[in-house]
């Protein structure tokens, strides 16, 4: 099993540790039962024989738990790490390829994956101790008689296979409950983020709860329902054939006269012994093939060692004066929209507007001009000289369509710039809603349009040189997004900021020094009349 080669790989003497007492708890079982046959009664006095007892059984309780309690703490060890890489390696890992997977796949490794790898965990010491105590109480069987132990290994052996035959089926089952669950992930953001569209539409949410959730919902328990009965199947059979065993033996020594009576018994108390351990580990397996598909998934979604090399940030320098790409292009999965070959040049102060049809590809193209989407083709140069990604991202400032905010302003209190943040909220006509207390925004339940203040308040903290903002106006009343266009964006010009701006409003197409027009992937630079062109036929058109 994967997921315990890797621990064992990771925790080589920690694992081994938690073996040996392992071993130690059942060797201490198993005397413990032999002496209560054989040496209990031939003690001195009683107050000894139950002073011994009781000794022992200390100990044994000790054993166990110490056992069970390092295996615990390894395994949340273990799921602290890897939890922590997986949130690291997400954030880390390409926007294009977290998007390829889709959010129920990312949310159901986040959450229901991790959380069937730590049941594994918490059932894995029954599961050991099971397996471990099944092998020593063999040893002391086999001491007591060995043709009659050959006879427990055969009736043992077709126990078991015909057990992990179920055991098989449950496997199968979980592994579409699996993909249920990531299908379930996405039902429950469909619930969250369209509530409002489903509370004023119940034909559309009934539609949606019978067909999507009830599909996700049903297919999940159908499979589970089986994959639990297959399971409780085999704790049964199990169960009874153990007792079936109990049965063959004292037949062997009463009629066959194999071994004697006293030897039956400690045969079968041994055997009831082990009996509890062993269903629970039965029991637990199933919780560890689900912790094992788990960790696959993981591994198969989020490949250790999976981010690309995309090299260091390379320094730009402060004095850079203009960036050139050449021939980029980028194209969604499976023959999606496709955006270029093209070029595009920005000199550093310019006011770069790009304009377009709605589908043409501008957001896309923002994406890919700051490096978020990798470039198929092409090359990014920064004053002649080849950029990466990552240098590329470190330009820029973006607020995108549908910006996330954050509460945090500055990052740290040497960053903190107090007199910018109320400089801003002053321009952007929020002083009187919200205040920078301590690094942190008052307050985020704000109108659309005051969200997208609040995302460029953000984007300017950060104080790179390029600001790109994605269709910013659009939830802007009149009268703000006229003061954007003709006060804000050229007072950030004087401040030394580069603009590339996504626009459709015409009537101000004048503010750009340049103005770039998208059309199905393709970009074109317009000339001055052209742009006057766009402004008016934009104009009649609507
Ligand atoms: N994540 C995605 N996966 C696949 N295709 C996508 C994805 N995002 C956008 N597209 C496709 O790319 C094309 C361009 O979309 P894009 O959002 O870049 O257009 P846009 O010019 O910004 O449009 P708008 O003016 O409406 O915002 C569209 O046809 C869209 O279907």
């Amino acid at each position: 099993m994967q997921l315990l080669k890797t621990i064992l790989r990771q925790h080589t003497l920690a694992f081994i540790a938690i073996i040996l007492l392992n071993l130690l708890s059942a060797g201490l079982g198993i005397a413990i039962i032999s002496w209560i046959n054989h040496g209990l009664l031939a003690e001195q006095s009683l107050a000894l024989g139950i002073s011994k007892m009781l000794g022992l059984l200390l100990l044994l309780l000790a054993t166990t738990l110490g056992a069970q309690w390092c295996l615990t703490t390894l395994g949340h060890q273990f799921i602290w790490r890897k939890r922590s890489a997986m949130v690291w390696q997400m954030m880390n890992t390409p926007i294009a390829t977290l998007e390829a997977k889709g959010e129920g796949e990312l949310l159901a490794l986040l959450g229901p994956d991790i959380r069937n790898i730590t049941l594994a965990f918490v059932r894995l010491p029954e599961l050991i101790q099971g397996i471990v105590l099944a092998l020593v109480a063999m040893g002391y069987l086999g001491y007591l008689s060995v043709p009659v132990l050959l006879i427990t290994i055969g009736w043992l052996v077709v126990t078991f296979t015909l057990g992990y035959k179920m055991v098989s089926k449950v496997y199968q089952h979980i592994d579409k409950v699996r993909g249920y669950e990531s299908d379930l992930q996405s039902s429950f953001q469909v619930v969250i983020q369209g509530r409002k569209e489903l509370a004023l539409n119940p034909a559309r949410a009934k539609h949606f709860y019978d067909t999507h959730y009830q599909a996700a919902a049903m297919g999940y328990k159908q499979n589970i329902i089986k994959a639990d009965s297959y399971h409780l199947s085999a704790i049964n059979w199990s169960n009874i054939m153990m007792l079936g065993l109990i049965g063959v033996i004292f037949l062997l020594a009463e009629s066959q006269g194999w071994i004697s009576m006293a030897v039956a018994t400690s045969f079968s108390l041994t055997i009831l012994f082990m009996r509890t351990p062993l269903l629970q580990a039965i029991g637990a397996y199933p919780t560890l093939l689900s912790g094992e598909l788990a960790y696959k998934k993981i591994n198969e979604l989020l490949p250790e060692k999976s981010l690309p090399k995309e090299g260091k940030t390379q320094k730009v320098k402060d004095t850079w004066q203009q960036l050139r790409w050449d021939n980029i292009t980028w194209q969604y999965p499976d023959k999606g929209f496709e955006v270029g070959p093209l070029s595009m040049t920005v000199t550093r102060g310019e006011t770069v507007f790009i304009i377009g049809t709605n589908g043409s590809g501008k957001s896309t193209l923002s994406l890919l001009l700051t490096g978020l989407y990798p470039m198929a083709q092409g090359h990014a140069y920064c004053d002649g000289q080849a950029i990466n990604a990552k240098s590329l991202m470190s330009l820029f400032s973006v607020v995108f369509t549908k910006p996330y905010l954050f509460e945090t302003v500055f990052l740290e209190p040497s960053e903190a710039d107090h007199a910018l943040a109320a400089e801003w909220l002053m321009r952007l006509q929020l002083n009187n809603k919200i205040t920078v207390d301590n690094h942190q925004l008052s307050t985020l339940s704000l109108s659309a349009g005051q969200s997208k203040r609040v995302a460029l308040l953000l984007a300017m903290a950060e104080k790179r040189d390029i600001l790109f903002l994605d269709e910013w106006a659009a939830e802007q009343d009149p009268q703000f997004r006229r003061y954007f266009y003709r006060e804000l964006l050229p007072w950030l010009k004087q401040l030394g900021k580069t603009l590339l701006i996504i626009s459709h409003d015409d009537d101000y197409f004048d503010v750009a020094d340049r103005v770039y027009e998208m059309q199905q992937g393709h970009l074109r630079l317009l000339s001055a009349e052209e742009s006057r062109q766009a402004a008016r036929a934009v104009i009649s058109q609507s």
